[in-house]
């Protein structure tokens, strides 16, 4: 579904990422994960389009999308939570997810009642404005807002950052639900242990700009030496 071939993505004339490959089947759920300012966000916003590339392919669903925006990218199914959320604050719950559904080809409101189905918290909330919620309820705006776009892809960028600890596993569980009743792919960053263990199938751990290894189940089951990746 999602192949990032020998990819090197440069801020100005400062190198950040270097030879990156990566590839993703159609259904999987894929972590990445690595200490602070190893390039972790830069990878993710190289996949929706908000970077390009100085060397290297990206594929998508069999297309090049190297060249392509974020919005096309968007458009042929990429949903992009990004880190922080970015939910439009002062746009109620209801505005922020027709943002969503804007980038859908279908524009059809049962996605925006799927997304009500799935968070019915989000439904109690439609009035409310972004901005008041919660990290935790944001979080589930920011996914909800996504999955508005019927997305194949769901790229998310630390999701349990800055969220309550007790709110952390419902929005894992959310997360591994959509994989699972929607056959959504999941590309996700995190520093979480626990998050990391619980949702990838497999992981991808990044330092200093390149793919330093690659930890499948049963090494992710090994939790001292999925800390010490993490480590500072
Ligand atoms: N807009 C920018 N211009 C220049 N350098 C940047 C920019 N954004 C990030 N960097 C630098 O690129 C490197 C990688 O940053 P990036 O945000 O991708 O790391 P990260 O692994 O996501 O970190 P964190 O875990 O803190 O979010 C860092 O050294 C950072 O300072």
């Amino acid at each position: 579904m999602l192949a990032m071939d020998g990819v090197h993505v440069s801020y100005g004339n400062t190198p950040i990422l270097r030879d990156i490959d990566i590839d993703i089947d159609d259904g999987e759920t894929v972590g990445i994960m690595g200490r602070n300012g190893v390039g972790k966000t830069t990878l993710m916003k190289t996949v929706i389009g908000l970077l390009t590339p100085d060397e290297g392919t990206i594929r998508y669903a069999g297309e090049d999308v190297t060249d392509l925006s974020a919005d096309r990218r968007a458009r042929l199914g990429m949903g992009y939570i990004p880190q922080g959320r970015d939910v439009f604050p002062d746009l109620t719950v209801e505005q922020n997810i027709s943002m969503g559904l804007s980038i859908s080809e279908h524009k059809s409101e049962k996605l925006v009642d799927d997304v009500y189905d799935y968070f019915p918290r989000l439904a109690e909330r439609r009035g409310q404005k972004a901005g008041t919620m919660s990290g935790g309820e944001q979080q589930m705006l920011a996914i909800g807002r996504a999955l508005a776009g019927n997305p194949d892809l769901l790229l998310l960028d630390e999701p349990s950052e800055g969220i309550q600890p007790s709110i952390v596993q419902q929005i894992t569980d959310d997360i591994a639900n959509i994989n699972e009743e929607f056959g959504v792919t999941v590309l996700f960053v995190e520093q979480n242990l626990q998050v990391i263990r619980e949702l990838s199938e497999r992981c991808y751990v990044v330092d200093g700009g390149r793919i330093e290894t690659e930890l499948d189940a049963e090494d992710l089951e090994d939790v001292d030496a999925v800390a010490d990746y993490l480590a500072v």
